[in-house]
């Protein structure tokens, strides 16, 4: 179904709800909304914003609502199912049709400083969320059509619980309503301090510091998900293809019982055993039953005919005439087992695994015909920058060969994406904005270098902030300090920094995850703990990513002595990355190190 909307919903009409049924667990499992800031309970400062902007509020929250009452009269609805505050927008909804109102206008408690004119903004649209002017999406704050009450139950019940989900679903239009500022949700005490600060007039929210590492992975765990689509295919057809649903085998293997080798199926008893006419090979089972002290020949992988005990090895039997004996030294039954490496019905690989080598193996071992795939994902790969040549091109001293663009070029290849190579743009945002509208057409996904910093000729953070949605990044790791992460046109796009370094070390640490995200694949990097060959000091809240190997002797790692983003021989000498974390000032010889491997 979609939600469209016509004419702005008047006032009277939304039903305001704020959503208070969060935990607080990073404030100690506080309730959030009767937190004092200021003075004042965030449930009485909210619900003050949110009153003009609507014809009557309520709170969705649980447990006693006698907790609200000295704060404010407004009625208190629990959920019917507490299943997070999609369930608080439809207990709103519910409500809403009740008493009359057309729509919800949701709030979170939590978030004290929304925009005076949230509903008006959201209420263009009819089924919006909001999103700020760096493109975050805040998926508590929106506006809600009462005619969404039957399938958000529905949705509810089948265990979808994500309200941004849901949304994009149903087709609700994403509004920035203001700056991310506005959206200042208090998580954690240092939270509360700011918001305090704020409110004194002290600070304005501009970020303290650089986000970390952390925060960023976060960010695109939350912005981002699969992109592609999903086609049924034959196992064979799907190489490097990445699974879209889990695999079940569909017989057990081996299927029957069968011979680990060559030599003799033995039925019960001491022996000797008398030798049958016929054999057991391979694809040509013995028609007929073992009966005590009775024996036949079988081969490898032959099925063992009924009332086997054992087979035994040729070189470890003697045969005269037509009886077996056992020589000494038989040990073992070498049956393999029906089953006894996976049964019918086991699930054999799961959803998000690219089907490489190892894994067809298996689909085919476990007779698989079918499998849902997720479709390539498309990367995009573009160079920027007006000293950036082709290789074949540069001649003067002030142009530089691309450098990046045949490297990541070839790192996206590596992880099995397919790659799109769309060249070069000019430091020039006019040239920019058409490169990126062409590649919107093409990709699902571009990562450009170049121009992610603030300099005067850097352009893609404040050309997608003004006509697409973005993030403009300082991470606090080095190198990799610029990133931008955004959409296009439906596009999704990461900015890397410029310096080759920079854009190897960020295009492992952000890129990877990101692609794999789109394209349905699980990440999981190849990291290992060991002894670090050096000593090394750095600054703490910073996360750093020096370039490193294996010791000849193996078990430690060196590092590079370049610390340089500029510095490309480092990485080719590279076999791994070695990863220091924020808190850490020293590294001495011995000391353990994490040591992402490369390739
Ligand atoms: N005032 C500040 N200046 C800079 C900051 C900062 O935070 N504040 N960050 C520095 C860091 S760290 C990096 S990394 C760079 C990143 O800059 P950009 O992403 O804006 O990239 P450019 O300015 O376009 O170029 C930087 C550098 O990289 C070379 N480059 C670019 N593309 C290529 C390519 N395809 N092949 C080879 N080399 C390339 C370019 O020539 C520049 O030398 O910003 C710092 N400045
Ligand atoms: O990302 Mo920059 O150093 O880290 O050159
Ligand atoms: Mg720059």
């Amino acid at each position: 179904m979609t939600v469209s909307g016509a004419d702005p919903i008047a006032t009277a009409h939304i039903l305001g709800v704020i959503l208070a049924g969060g935990t607080g667990e990073r404030l100690g499992g506080v309730d959030k909304a009767l937190l004092q800031l200021d003075g004042v309970a965030l449930v009485s400062r909210v619900s003050a914003r949110l009153a003009p902007q609507v014809g009557a509020v309520v709170i969705s929250a649980n447990g006693d609502p006698a907790r609200f009452a000295r704060l404010c009269d407004h009625e208190v609805l629990a959920d019917e199912a507490p299943l997070g505050p999609l369930s608080g927008v439809l207990c709103g909804l519910d409500y809403a049709v009740r008493h009359g109102f057309s729509h919800v206008l949701s709030v979170a408690v939590d978030t004290p400083f929304f925009p005076k004119d949230l509903g008006a903004q959201l209420a263009q649209a009819g089924f919006a969320l909001a999103c700020d002017t760096a493109g975050d999406l805040h998926p508590t704050f929106g506006v809600w059509p009462v005619s969404l009450r039957a399938e958000l139950r529905l949705s509810l019940q089948a265990g979808r619980r994500r309200l941004r989900g849901f949304a994009r679903d149903h087709g609700a239009q994403e509004c920035i309503c203001g700056a991310p500022s506005a959206f200042f949700n208090i998580n954690t005490p240092a939270d509360m301090a700011g918001a305090e600060a704020v409110l004194r007039g002290e600070t304005c929210f501009e970020p303290a510091r650089d986000a970390l590492v952390g925060d960023v992975l976060a960010h695109l765990d939350a912005a981002f998900s699969r992109c592609v689509g999903v086609e049924t295919s034959a196992p064979d057809q799907a190489a490097g293809r990445v699974l879209a649903a889990p695999v079940r085998a569909q017989r057990a293997s081996p299927a029957s019982r069968c011979a680990a080798v060559d030599g003799f199926a033995l039925g019960a008893g001491a022996g000797p055993w008398r030798l049958r006419v016929g054999r057991a090979a391979a694809g040509h089972p013995f028609q007929g039953a073992l009966q005590t002290g009775q024996a036949v020949a079988i081969l490898t992988g032959a099925q063992v005919p009924h009332g086997t005990q054992r087979v035994a090895m040729h070189e470890r039997v003697i045969v005269t005439g037509d009886e077996v004996h056992a020589r000494e030294g038989q040990s073992g039954g070498n049956i393999r087992e029906r089953g006894e490496d996976f049964d019918a019905g086991e699930m054999l690989l799961p959803a998000g695994r690219r089907l490489e080598a190892r894994a067809l193996a298996l689909l085919a071992a476990g007779v698989v015909r079918e499998v849902a795939v997720c479709h390539p994902l498309r990367v995009g790969i573009l160079s920027t920058g007006d000293e950036v040549k082709p290789v074949d091109q540069v001649r003067a001293p002030h142009e530089i060969a691309d450098v990046n663009g045949p490297m990541l070029r070839s790192l996206v290849a590596g992880w099995g994406f397919e790659v799109v190579a769309l060249g070069h743009a000019p430091d020039d945002e006019s040239a920019l904005r058409d490169t990126l509208n062409a590649a919107a057409g093409r990709v699902d996904v571009l990562l450009t270098s170049g121009g992610a910093a603030s300099g005067q000729e850097d352009h893609l953070a404040r050309l997608m902030q003004a006509e697409g949605r973005a993030q403009q990044w300082h991470v606090a790791m080095k190198p990799g300090r610029p990133l931008v992460t955004g959409q296009w046109r439906g596009m999704a796009v990461m900015g890397l920094p410029g310096n080759p370094v920079a854009a190897f070390t960020s295009a492992q640490i952000f890129a990877w995850p990101l692609l794999a995200r789109l394209a349905g694949e699980s990440y999981a990097p190849r990291i290992v703990t060991l002894p670090a060959e050096f000593s090394f000091s750095k600054r703490a809240g910073r996360r750093e990513f020096l370039r490193g190997w294996l010791t000849d002797a193996g078990g430690r790692v060196a590092m590079h002595p370049s610390t340089s983003s500029a510095h490309v021989s480092s990485l080719a000498q590279a076999e791994g990355l070695i990863d220091l974390p924020e808190t850490v000032t020293q590294v001495q010889k011995g000391d353990l190190v994490r040591f992402r491997l490369l390739s």
